[in-house]
């Protein structure tokens, strides 16, 4: 467990009450505005991205037959005014239950654009912290680093995560079923330790495609490979127990040993990887959403060089 002094280092958090004052109504939504559109701009860079294993994207739906590229773009409109609200609470520093009953506005808002169909319930939790996360940071005056942005979220909320991580939930949820039954994490624990696959796994892997030259396609696609061979991911328990997640940790790790998009089939190995899951009905869906977290973390941390 990292210590709240020595998060506060990280994040070179100053007095968040005096330097918030400093900043103009105005300027709190313009910068909530522009957070909002990075945001939506990750989701969107996420579902174009192709070949992703089972997942649905503008040329097929993947393992999915309730919903296409359309039904994202439904779902992903309706939440645009959700990140922008996520973002300025967390500048004003909600508390976490404030912030859960705007998450659970923006889960009825998606369901209502998809009629009943989950799209993006995990980035609804994850991008939605991540906001709050970068409202808070710039209230306070912190640069908005991915250290930074971890760093605020765990100072400010990091308990109560851990809390709403062990809640039962009033409604039963695929994730809270998975858990119950193979004993294994996901989107709650995730948020608990400050989403660590962000952060220590998929962004890291951005980073090293992107130092080698990799185009943005390729770095997004080595970071999705990356997440699905590391994370253990409810969508694919549910869908397909153990064996599921064995077949997607096996193609993630095959692909990433042949060296990742660096290698010069990759395209067609992702191809077949893609062909053998929505064979098996498989779709790996927390890994999507994360991968749009790392691509919202990235361009804050862009905007903060601009
Ligand atoms: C904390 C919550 C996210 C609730 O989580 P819970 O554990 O209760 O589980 P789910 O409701 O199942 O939602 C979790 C979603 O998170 C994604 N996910 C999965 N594994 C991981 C992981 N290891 N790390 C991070 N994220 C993960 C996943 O999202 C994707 O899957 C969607 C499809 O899922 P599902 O509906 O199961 O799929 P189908 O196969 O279509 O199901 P059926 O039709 O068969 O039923 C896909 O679209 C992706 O989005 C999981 O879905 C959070 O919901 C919560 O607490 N909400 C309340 C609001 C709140 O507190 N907000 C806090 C402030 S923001
Ligand atoms: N592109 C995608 N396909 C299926 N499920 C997803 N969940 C998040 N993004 C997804």
């Amino acid at each position: 467990m990292i210590s709240a002094t020595a998060l506060r280092k990280i994040g070179d958090i100053g007095d968040g009450a005096q330097t918030a004052r400093r900043f103009s109504l105005a300027t709190q939504r313009n910068f909530s505005c522009e957070v909002a559109r990075l945001a939506v701009r990750a989701l969107h860079a996420e579902l174009c991205l192709y070949p992703k294993p089972g997942l649905v994207s503008p040329v097929d739906s993947g393992s999915h037959t309730d919903m296409d590229a359309g039904t994202f773009m439904r779902s992903m409109f309706a939440l645009r005014h959700y990140f922008k609200k996520i973002c300025l609470a967390g500048w004003r520093d909600a508390s976490f239950s404030q912030l859960k009953k705007l998450g659970i506005a923006a889960e009825a808002a998606m369901l209502k654009a998809t009629h009943g169909v989950n799209t993006h319930r995990g980035a609804i939790f994850s991008l939605g912290m991540l906001c709050a996360a970068a409202g808070r940071a710039r209230a306070q005056g912190t640069a908005l680093t991915p250290a930074a942005l971890r760093a605020v979220m765990l100072i400010r909320w990091g308990e109560e995560l851990a809390r709403h991580a062990g809640e039962d939930g009033s409604t039963p949820s695929n994730g809270l079923r998975v858990a119950a039954r193979y004993a294994v994490s996901g989107a709650r624990e995730e948020g608990a330790l400050g989403l660590p696959s962000v952060f220590d796994v998929g962004l890291p892997a951005l980073l090293a495609a992107r130092k080698r030259g990799a185009t943005v396609t390729e770095e997004r696609i080595d970071a999705l490979y990356t997440l699905m061979a590391h994370i253990s991911d409810s969508n694919v328990y549910h869908r397909a127990g153990p064996q599921g997640a064995q077949i997607v940790r096996e193609h993630a790790e095959r692909f990433l040993a042949q060296g990742g998009t660096a290698h010069a089939n990759w395209h067609a190995d992702a191809l077949h990887s893609h062909q053998v899951f929505v064979r098996h009905r498989l779709s790996p869906g927390g890994a999507a959403d994360l991968l749009a977290a790392c691509c919202l973390v990235q361009s804050l941390a862009a905007l903060e060089k601009a």
